[in-house]
Parts: C-alpha cells; structure tokens; sequence
C-alpha cells in the first residue's frame, strides 16, 4: 500500500484481493483508493471497482503491448480492457460504473455452500 499526497493505491503483484474493501472502509471516502497490480482483464477492473477503487493502474498489460505493436498495441490493450470491462457491467445489469457495488462481487467466504 502507498499513501499518496492525495490518494492511497493498494498494491498486488497478483490480482484483486478482498481485503482492499478494509482499506476502503478505513478511509471512508476521505481520499481515493486506487487499485495497483495483476489487472489482466475487464473483469479485474469490475471487481476492484466493486470492492471500492475509484479506479485501477496497470503497468506490465500496456508494455506487452507497447512491445508487440507499439502505440497502436498500448491502445489495443486499453480497447480490449474496456470493451471487457463494458461486458462485464451489462452481463451484471450495470448500465453505468456508479451502479458498479459490492453486491456485484462475492468473496470465498461469501459463497453459498451449494456452490462449493
Ligand atoms: C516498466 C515498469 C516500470 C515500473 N516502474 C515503477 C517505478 O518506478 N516505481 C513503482 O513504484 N512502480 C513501478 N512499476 C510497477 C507498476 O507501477 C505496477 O505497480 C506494477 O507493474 C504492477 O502492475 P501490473 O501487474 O499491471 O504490472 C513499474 C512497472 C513496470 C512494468
């Protein structure tokens, strides 16, 4: 975790974890969380926003692409992460990210045991 001048970023170097929802219920709104590390695909966003980021980073996603294909690779990765993103919400019957909540994401605890 980093506190920023104006912000915090939790950071992971595997992906969204439950626990940053503690971070976001310490802060209470006082300042942004964002989310750092693993986000590999829109759904990755989606449930960091519903655990309470205002937003994510990414890092290696944009080398990949910037390696493969440039500028125009850098603006693909970004593309696919929003057109999956964008999927997510409509499968999830969110027409905007403000209806994007913690209902949406359910953690391994949170599971029904049918489901196991
Ligand atoms: C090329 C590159 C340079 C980075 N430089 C820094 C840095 O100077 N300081 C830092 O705190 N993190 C740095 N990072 C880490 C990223 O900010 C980010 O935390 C990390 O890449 C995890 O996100 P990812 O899983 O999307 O790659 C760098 C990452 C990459 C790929």
């Amino acid at each position: 975790m980093q506190m920023l001048r104006r912000g915090i970023t939790v950071k992971t170097s595997y992906g969204v974890k439950p626990e940053m929802s503690c971070v976001v219920g310490a802060v209470k709104g006082k300042v942004p969380v964002l989310f750092d590390g693993g986000i590999r695909r829109g759904t990755d966003v989606f449930k960091a926003l519903a655990l309470g980021a205002q937003a994510v980073l990414i890092g290696r996603p944009a080398v990949y692409g910037l390696a493969a294909k440039g500028e125009y690779g850098v603006k693909r990765v970004i593309e696919m992460l929003r057109d999956e993103l964008e999927l997510t919400m409509a499968l999830s019957g969110c027409p905007t990210l403000n209806h994007i909540s913690r209902k949406h994401v359910r953690t391994k605890h949170e599971r029904p045991r049918a489901m196991l």
